[in-house]
């Protein structure tokens, strides 16, 4: 559904992403980890189409997506710092959204509602503290029943029941069927959501399987004990 083919990045002198080949598909959930700085937002930016490859092609749905922009309509992103107009309220954001994407079927409030942030229409954007920034950002990427999530590091910043309440829904999402990519530093989160691993280092693309395997190859049951296990393996080699 999405499928990176031998993608490089560089800004100015830097190679960010050097050469990565990816095939992500319905049904799984994928954790994207890595170093501060290995190139894992930019990745997400390069499918959305707010960084422009240097080579290489993305594909989403079978459709090549440079110079393209319909195909954004098929992904909710959830950036790892939401960027909305200081003075406007919740309820106008979500109005806006929904007078942009008019044509696009049934919507998915279930966020809104599990996060009560009707109660909260009225606050301005400026005045939101982080975490309720982030549960707008959240509601806004479920709105409108995408195919495809794109979550930078979605738990962040969120109290511990609204981070059950995120967990729930990706799973959700997840069974029902959907593609979803998610970057966390948090171990145990992907343990439960996520079903494939991708590590990156410096730009290149050091592993990319099921998890379920990476266990069976390591003998770790956790994935944070797994992933250390290989990456130690992977800098002997
Ligand atoms: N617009 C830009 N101009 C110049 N360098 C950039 C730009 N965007 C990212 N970089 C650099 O690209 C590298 C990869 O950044 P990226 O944000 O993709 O890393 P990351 O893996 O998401 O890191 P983190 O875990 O800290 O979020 C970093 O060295 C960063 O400084």
């Amino acid at each position: 559904m999405i499928t990176i083919d031998n993608i490089k990045k560089n800004f100015g002198a830097l190679q960010v992403l050097d050469g990565i080949s990816l095939s992500l598909n319905r049904g799984h959930s994928y954790a994207l980890i890595g170093p501060n700085g290995s190139g894992k937002t930019t990745i997400i930016k390069s499918i959305l189409g707010l960084v422009v490859i240097s080579s290489g092609s993305i594909h989403v749905e079978g459709e090549d997506i440079s110079r393209q922009w319909a195909y954004r309509e098929k992904i909710g992103y959830m950036p790892q710092i939401g960027r909305y107009p200081d003075n406007m309220k919740i309820g106008q954001l979500f109005d806006m959204m929904m007078n942009i994407r008019k044509n696009s079927g049934t919507l998915d409030e279930e966020l809104i509602e599990t996060f009560r942030l009707r109660d909260l229409f009225d606050k301005r954007m400026h005045t939101l503290s982080g975490g309720t920034r982030q549960k707008v950002s959240a509601a806004l990427a479920f709105l409108f029943n995408p195919p495809i999530l794109i979550l930078d590091e979605p738990t962040a910043g969120l109290d511990p029941v609204s981070v059950e309440f995120l967990k729930d829904k990706i799973l959700k999402e997840k069974n029902a069927g959907k593609l979803i990519l998610i970057t966390s530093h948090i171990m145990s989160d992907l343990d439960e959501l996520t079903t494939d691993l991708i590590y990156l280092y410096e730009g290149k693309l050091l592993y990319s399987n099921p998890i379920k395997q990476l266990k069976r190859e390591t003998g770790h049951d956790k994935l944070g004990k797994a992933l250390s296990s290989i990456i130690i393996q992977t800098q002997n080699d």
